[in-house]
């Protein structure tokens, strides 16, 4: 079963229906010009409210070294995410001081698009593989853009990109069941298609989609 990522939980009802939902993880975003954009002590209290079973993933846009540690420490994260142009080298070095888990999203458009993941091979702990934002648009993700997922459906053994992966962009309750029986994602992470406008979660939309996930 498809494990599931709630990013950009901004209050306890958006973090109890991700519970109810039994989501496996929740995502804090660190980007300040995202409606979803958090305080450090805005995290924090989030962090207290987050059932254990639930891991806290961190999302960051080319953030240095400074934001990234008063995040991990605020929230207690289990994790990064790392939504801007990180490359492995980046990735590697934010492991290594952080010792958290390291996700690397990556913007897809075509079929070359994926062929980065592999230079993330035993670097990250997994791969994102995200729309890519219109151009000059607001933010790399959380935008509700989704690209065409016959490009993970792999063969007998499924898609492989060598490291472990999951899908976003564009996802919903009414898509992820097609998205998930294409690609055949390990994991799948959701934000705009679970909120009722930028930044506000909607808890009905998080159960529905956990829902729609779980009956698969
Ligand atoms: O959610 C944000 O505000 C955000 C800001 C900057 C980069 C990424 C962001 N969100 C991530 O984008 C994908 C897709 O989101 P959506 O479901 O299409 O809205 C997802 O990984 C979000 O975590």
């Amino acid at each position: 079963m498809a494990r599931i990522k709630i990013c950009g939980v901004r209050d306890r009802a958006a973090i109890d229906a991700a519970a109810a939902g039994h989501a496996d993880y929740v995502g804090f975003v660190f980007f300040p010009k995202s409606p979803r954009n958090l305080s450090f002590d805005e995290a924090s209290a989030l962090a207290g409210m987050t059932p254990s079973a639930i891991r806290r993933i961190g999302l960051f846009v080319n953030a240095d070294d400074e934001m990234i540690g008063a995040a991990v420490r605020a929230a207690r994260l289990d994790g990064v995410q790392l939504h801007g142009e990180e490359g492995p080298d980046r990735a590697a070095a934010i492991k290594g001081r952080f010792g958290v888990e390291v996700w690397k999203a990556l913007a897809v458009t075509t079929r070359a698009d994926l062929a980065a993941a592999r230079s993330y091979a035993g670097v990250v702990d997994r791969i994102l593989f995200d729309a890519k934002t219109p151009p000059g648009a607001a933010l790399p993700g959380g935008m509700g853009v989704r690209f065409d997922w016959r490009l993970l459906a792999g063969g007998r053994g499924g898609f492989d990109p060598g490291v472990p992966w999951g899908l976003a962009g564009g996802l919903d309750a009414s898509t992820v069941a097609e998205a998930l029986a294409t690609t055949q994602a390990p994991l799948v992470d959701v934000s705009s298609g679970v909120e009722d406008a930028p930044g506000v979660k909607s808890p009905a939309k998080i159960r529905a989609f956990c829902e729609a996930v779980r009956a698969r």
